[in-house]
């Protein structure tokens, strides 16, 4: 037996050893779940039994809520500890199947003994719970094995830095408590480990990646220090990888101050958040809360105007250049996404301190209850260094008081008497038991007719003028499309301003008046609506997350960290990929300064791990910067290109091979195409010969099999195999960056379908492709 054999033979002895220790600790929980469920269910089946009630003295009544409260407690104190264990009993099941995947031998500078540290997804200790048997990859040593290959090698704990020497570094691969592969390695993670992993089927969701983890996004996950943490990483370099297990490390490192709720991820889609749905759950943690931006927006001022999303926005810049409004429409989004109006914003909610503001009228049954001008001189005549928001409380707080005068007015008048006689049975009955309650009913008598017309006329008049308090309390008084209109006076057209201001603005009132909101009004909007009403800010999150961090214009960004003060925020993303600033040449937030931010950290990912060899070097040089992408070696075909200039051959060529790639046992496929319209018209043509499916923005789950899918809903995404449908109609410079992103959605196969030589194969080597 060679020494590797023996090796070998030893860690699967090990491993037997710890999953027979793993399967002991499952049992002695089991058995113990099992005593707290039926004491559980005892509490609860004799709840009322152990209490004492009795409510005729004051001091029983007292007796009997402690009585109460003694058993609750005691039931939930049960629950609570059935839950913990339900938990430890999951991580257990995972440690049996995968007790760990890493080992490094450790001898600390100082200590004579050198300790071998095996690292898994959770923790696990020996019998007298005093050595760690497994150390979960969040702890503070483990991060050795990430960080360093053999040789001199430190890490902080809470408390010190330790120094030592790594002696030895050993990775596996276990499954269902068998060795399948064992490799030392010299380097920090070893290439053999990733191209096992990565050689796999792309799955539907997003997997973990702890025992793959790569020094430079280690420095992601493990970054405590930063407020502002931006990774700039290429195409399928683990941006969203490495946020994933960012915030488990979080919800590990703070565990008794961040919980789930506590951190928030933007995600670019819908279909994005059932694809990274399992990663936290795969490593014993909760998911945290997610959100698209647009859904933000829509629960916010969805119900007051026809909002257009960012995906439709997407749509008319691909579509519609022909129209007339198009050159405008695009240096709107330019100056709305800018700092720059931004500041624009806050200089005229500077004027609005003194002059301007615009109300509604209050109105009940068809009356002025007050004018929008006796509103704007109410809020006028307050002093003007209290703020807007606080000077705009106290006009709700006036308005409220008066309103409830002026309903006690109304009560008196003829039209509450008129409607008391067609008021309904069960309103009718509502009085009745309104008056019984109050003890004030004697039976048929005079002054009971009075009292009950009286509680009826009250109760109709709150009735009816609930929407006229309602309006108040959510300060619809204010105008605000009002408001936000004066913005764009076109005589107001000042140097600050772009050249077609007068358009501009002729194009925004127009929709504004028609109550629809352009998608780059929506944040301009409600920072405004927010200087003017006052927000409470959100102050349970932590930590923000912003995927996709390229398709935020400065703007947006400004304004949601203005919505979380007190969160650490994490921005992921890659210019290269920014396909909605593409068309416009609008600014991001990833370009450098857009934030006007001094304290931020910067990490840079240039290796990629998605795609085969091939795809990178045929991907990449249709960036300007490309050389700068490293890719993974791993192989694969090149990217193939087939030209047929009859549509309905192509087609056929595409539907071809979509069936050869499922014969080769790819599970994801999908047919990119540039815009919805050509998706729903690929759909079509593919759909009586192939078992597809059409992917629109309202998806929510990913499912295996063929996709057909607009490219700006593949972001994030990846497939096995990707065609690319009609390579050939992305034609301007601005869209290059979408064709780019449609590209490196591949793992393995990457083919180009188009109708003529696609434009931006031009800077592209031959020898990096192969023409049909
Ligand atoms: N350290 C790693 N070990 C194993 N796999 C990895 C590692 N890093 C990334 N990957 C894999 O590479 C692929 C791309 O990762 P991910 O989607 O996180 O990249 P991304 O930078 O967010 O990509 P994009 O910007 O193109 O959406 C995934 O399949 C992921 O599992």
């Amino acid at each position: 037996m060679s020494e590797n054999e023996k090796e070998l033979q030893k860690e699967q002895e090990r491993v037997k050893w710890i999953t027979s220790q793993i399967k002991k600790k499952f049992q002695k929980l089991q058995k113990h779940t099992g005593k707290i469920g039926s004491e559980a269910l005892h509490i609860r089946s004799t709840f009322w039994e152990d209490v004492t009630v009795n409510f005729d003295e004051p001091d029983d009544i007292g007796e009997t809520y402690t009585s109460i409260k003694q058993q609750v407690e005691l039931l939930s104190e049960r629950e609570r500890s059935q839950t913990q264990i339900d938990n430890q009993l999951k991580t257990l099941t995972r440690l049996q199947n995968s007790p760990y995947f890493g080992r490094i031998d450790f001898k600390e500078e100082g200590i004579g003994a050198q300790e071998s540290i095996y690292i898994g997804v959770a923790s696990f200790m020996d019998d007298k719970e005093e050595e760690f048997l497994i150390y979960d990859w969040r702890a503070p040593i483990s991060s050795l094995y990430y960080d360093y290959a053999p040789g001199p090698a430190q890490y902080e704990t809470s408390l010190e830095k330790v120094t030592g020497v790594i002696e030895l570094k050993r990775q596996f691969v276990i499954r269902e408590a068998e060795i399948k592969a064992m490799f030392d390695t010299g380097v920090t993670i070893g290439d053999e480990m990733l191209q096992e992993v990565l050689g796999n089927n792309a799955d539907t969701q997003m997997k973990s990646i702890v025992a793959t983890i790569q020094k430079e996004q280690n420095q992601i996950i493990r970054n405590e220090d930063s407020r502002l943490l931006i990774v700039k990483g290429v195409a399928g370099s683990g941006k969203t990888s490495a946020a994933m297990q960012r915030i488990a490390y979080l919800l590990y490192r703070y565990r008794t101050i961040i919980k789930s709720e506590n951190i928030m991820l933007f995600s670019p889609n819908p279909m994005f958040n059932s694809y990274v749905a399992t990663v936290l759950p795969e490593l014993g943690e909760e998911n945290m809360q997610q959100a698209t931006f647009q859904e933000y927006l829509l629960s916010r001022i969805g119900r007051e105007y026809e909002l257009e999303d960012i995906f439709s926005q997407m749509e008319y810049l691909l579509s519609q250049s022909e129209d007339h409004d198009y050159p405008v429409r695009l240096e709107a989004i330019r100056f709305k996404s800018s700092l720059q109006f931004k500041g624009l914003i806050d200089s005229y909610v500077n004027e609005l301190k003194d002059k301007g503001l615009l109300f509604r009228d209050i109105t009940f049954r068809k009356q002025v209850l007050f004018t929008k001008e006796q509103l704007a001189e109410y809020f006028y005549s307050l002093d003007r260094n209290v703020s807007i928001p606080n000077r705009i409380q106290l006009l709700k707080e006036y308005l409220l008081k008066d309103l409830k005068r002026k309903a006690r007015q109304e009560q008196k008048k003829e039209w509450v008497e008129e409607e008391i006689q067609f008021l309904d049975k069960s309103e009718f009955l509502d009085a009745y038991k309104q008056l019984q309650e109050k003890k004030k009913f004697d039976e048929d008598t005079f002054d009971d007719y009075e009292r009950e017309q009286k509680v009826l006329a009250r109760m109709l008049v709150t009735k009816r003028m609930k929407p006229v308090f309602n309006m108040v309390k959510k300060l619809k008084f204010i105008n605000l499309k009002g408001i936000y209109g004066q913005l764009f006076r076109p005589q107001d057209h000042q140097s600050e301003h772009p050249e077609t201001w007068g358009k501009i603005s002729e194009l925004t009132l127009k929709s504004l008046k028609q109550s629809r909101m352009y998608y780059e009004d929506s944040t301009p909007y409600l920072y405004l609506q927010d200087k003017i009403e006052g927000r409470k800010s959100n102050t349970g999150i932590r930590h923000v997350f912003i995927d996709e961090a390229q398709d935020y214009t400065p703007f947006q960004f400004a304004f949601i960290t203005q919505l979380f003060p007190y969160s650490k925020v994490t921005l992921l993303g890659d210019l290269n990929q920014a396909v909605y600033a593409g068309p416009t040449d609008s600014e991001t937030v990833l370009a450098e300064d857009a934030l006007g931010i001094d304290e931020k950290e910067v990490i840079t990912l240039s290796r990629t791990y998605r795609s085969t060899r091939q795809i990178v070097e045929f991907t990449r040089e249709l960036l300007e910067d490309g050389d700068k992408i490293e890719p993974f070696n791993r192989n694969g075909n090149l990217p193939v290109i087939t030209i047929h200039q009859n549509h309905d051959k192509l087609l056929m060529a595409i539907i071809k091979r979509m069936q050869e790639w499922k014969t080769e046992g790819h599970k994801t496929i999908a047919v990119i195409c540039r815009t919805e319209q050509e998706s729903k018209t690929v759909f079509e043509a593919l759909a009586p010969h192939l078992d597809a499916r059409l992917i629109e923005k309202g998806t929510i789950a990913y499912e295996r099999g063929i996709s057909i899918i607009p490219a700006y809903l593949a972001k994030g995404i990846e497939f096995d195999a990707v065609a690319i449908h009609d390579a050939s109609t992305y034609k301007e410079e601005g869209e290059r960056k979408l064709f780019y992103t449609a590209c490196t959605r591949a793992m393995h196969e990457l083919d180009l379908f188009a109708t003529e030589t696609p434009p931006f194969l031009n800077g592209i080597r031959k020898e990096l492709y192969q023409l049909n």
